[in-house]
């Protein structure tokens, strides 16, 4: 067999292949790792940009309304200007409704109404007046609000005073004044006990009361000079709020939590209201881990009140991690399959061209062999300027042992005389079956003459087969000759072949030294 590194055994190629082969798939993998949390930080600062516009567009409609309400209460219209209509009975309240639609500026959609209520049995007192009809300024923004944002489901103001002023997109709701609305947590938060800063609060997310789904409110105080007033305050659906924490395509989910009580408002795949035990913010946009292994990014969107975080469980990240590395994965094993086929293919026609190269009989080489293999041993003869000779042996009288013991038998002999030549010869030396009972041996010699020595030495060796049957011996015959310059194989066996007849003809069991062209 030809000394080849593709002859490595199996397990070496499969072990190499398989350690290249899991490299690459770690590499992959790990940078996969990489690449998913990169994603999901992008989209996780669109989405706070999205969230921060919409949340900071709503805080503006209220600012805009504390404000009409602040200057109307202050600057009240002149006595008689504007009457309150009277009120009505409505149970254990009085009810007052305002026209939404201001004069001239009805663009013929459905009229809305404000509903006011309060407690009876008293009248709205002037002081309540006063707010009612500072309140009812707000109107051309509540219509505006309604008109252009579907996501606004209701605007009214809660008062000090006993009565709240409301608006709902709906227009046939009757959410009515109740002493509970004073123990939600945007009157205890938003008032000026616990508000000293005045600042927006959030309340929610809850089921809305008329239907709507789950909701969340902005309020904000309004004060009057330090006289706090009450509170203007609008509810959000959380669908919309629910769409932009899903923009883009990331592993994990966004979730919108009150930042105080740690609540989910808005989550694709959580209940509003759900506590998170998120990672506190440390003020960059950079991933914590928690103990469970799952990764979170944390970005505030109102001051104190609500955060945007991003939840990546460790099983999620390796799974999208895992997911977007099949590709490579896949490539990976083709390309391994590919190349355990062309490591058998090219070992398989190594395997096929050495065969050729042999004599099935004997397993020495044949004399394609000996023309391909002799192509090295003449360049370097050449090289080193060593002389070449070649002998050509044939056993004699071998009919007669075909003819007396059989062919199996001359095929054993045949066997044996290979087999004791060819461990006979030096490595660099070769030596093949020419054909039939005829071997060829071409040896590199530092000194020509010493030919007839070695063609000698081996004709000996020979003589060690025995006929199997009898343990009779063999002898065989030679024609040796060296190498002109430039002959070919060929051309020298011609020679020595007359050779051999000479010794044939002598008697055989000889050889016979034919010397250079
Ligand atoms: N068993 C066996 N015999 C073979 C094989 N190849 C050739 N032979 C036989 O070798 C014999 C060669 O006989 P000859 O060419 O007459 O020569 P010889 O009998 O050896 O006589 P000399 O060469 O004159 O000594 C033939 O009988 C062939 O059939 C082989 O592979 N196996």
């Amino acid at each position: 067999m030809p000394p080849n590194l593709l002859r490595r055994p199996a397990f070496f190629w499969i072990a190499t292949g398989g350690v290249v082969m899991l490299l690459a798939a770690a590499v992959s993998f790990v940078h996969q790792l990489r690449e998913v949390q990169l994603q999901a930080e992008h989209n996780f600062s669109s989405r706070t940009a999205l969230v921060q516009k919409f949340v900071t567009l709503n805080l503006d409609k209220l600012e805009v309304m504390s404000l009409l309400l602040r200057q109307h209460y202050h600057a009240p219209p002149a006595p008689g200007a504007t009457a309150l209509p009277a009120t009505q009975p409505h149970g254990a309240l009085w009810e007052i409704q305002l026209p939404l639609v201001l004069p001239g500026t009805d663009e013929g959609d459905a009229q809305r109404t404000a509903v006011v209520t309060g407690p009876m049995p008293q009248q709205p007192s002037p002081q309540q007046q006063r707010e009612i009809l500072a309140a009812a300024a707000m109107a051309p923004q509540i219509r505006s609000a309604f008109k252009y944002d579907p996501d606004v489901f209701r605007l009214y103001y809660l008062s000090a005073q006993k009565f709240l002023y409301l608006a709902s997109r709906s227009g046939d709701e009757h959410v009515h004044f109740s002493e509970a609305l004073y123990q939600r947590r945007y009157w205890s938060v938003a008032g000026p006990a616990n508000n000293p800063a005045r600042r927006t609060v959030l309340h929610g997310p809850y089921p809305d009361a008329g239907g709507l789904g789950m909701v969340v409110t902005f309020a904000q105080p309004v004060h009057d000079g330090d006289r706090f007033l009450g509170i203007v305050a609008l509810d959000l659906g959380v669908d919309k709020l629910q769409r932009l924490t899903t923009v883009g395509r990331s592993a994990g989910s966004s979730l919108l939590i009150d930042a105080s009580e740690g609540l989910v408002i808005s989550a694709a795949d959580m209940t509003p209201g759900q506590p998170v035990r998120a990672p506190l913010p440390d003020g960059t946009l950079r991933w914590q881990k928690d103990s469970d292994g799952t990764r979170w990014l944390h970005s505030q969107v109102a001051k104190d009140d609500l955060s945007l975080v991003h939840r990546l469980p460790r099983n999620t990240l390796y799974a999208a991690a895992a997911a977007r590395s099949v590709d490579t994965w896949i490539i990976v094993l083709l390309s391994g399959g590919l190349f355990v086929l062309a490591l058998r293919l090219r070992r398989a026609v190594s395997e096929v061209q050495w065969l050729t190269q042999i004599d099935p009989l004997t397993q020495v080489l044949n004399r394609r062999g000996l023309q391909q293999q002799s192509r090295a041993l003449l360049a370097l003869a050449r090289r080193k300027r060593l002389a070449v000779a070649l002998a050509i042996y044939d056993i004699d009288h071998f009919k007669k042992i075909n003819d007396s013991y059989g062919h199996p038998i001359g095929d054993e002999v045949l066997k044996q005389l290979g087999k004791n030549l060819q461990a006979g010869l030096r490595k660099s030396d070769l030596f093949c079956r020419w054909g039939g009972e005829e071997f060829v041996l071409l040896m590199v010699l530092d000194v020509p003459e010493n030919a007839s020595v070695v063609a000698e030495r081996m004709r000996q060796i020979a003589q060690q087969a025995r006929i199997p049957t009898d343990g009779s011996g063999i002898t065989l015959s030679a024609g040796v000759v060296v190498l002109a310059d430039g002959e070919s194989i060929d051309a020298a066996v011609t020679r020595a072949d007359q050779h051999l007849y000479a010794a044939k003809a002598a008697g055989r069991n000889r050889i016979v030294f034919g010397g250079a062209n």
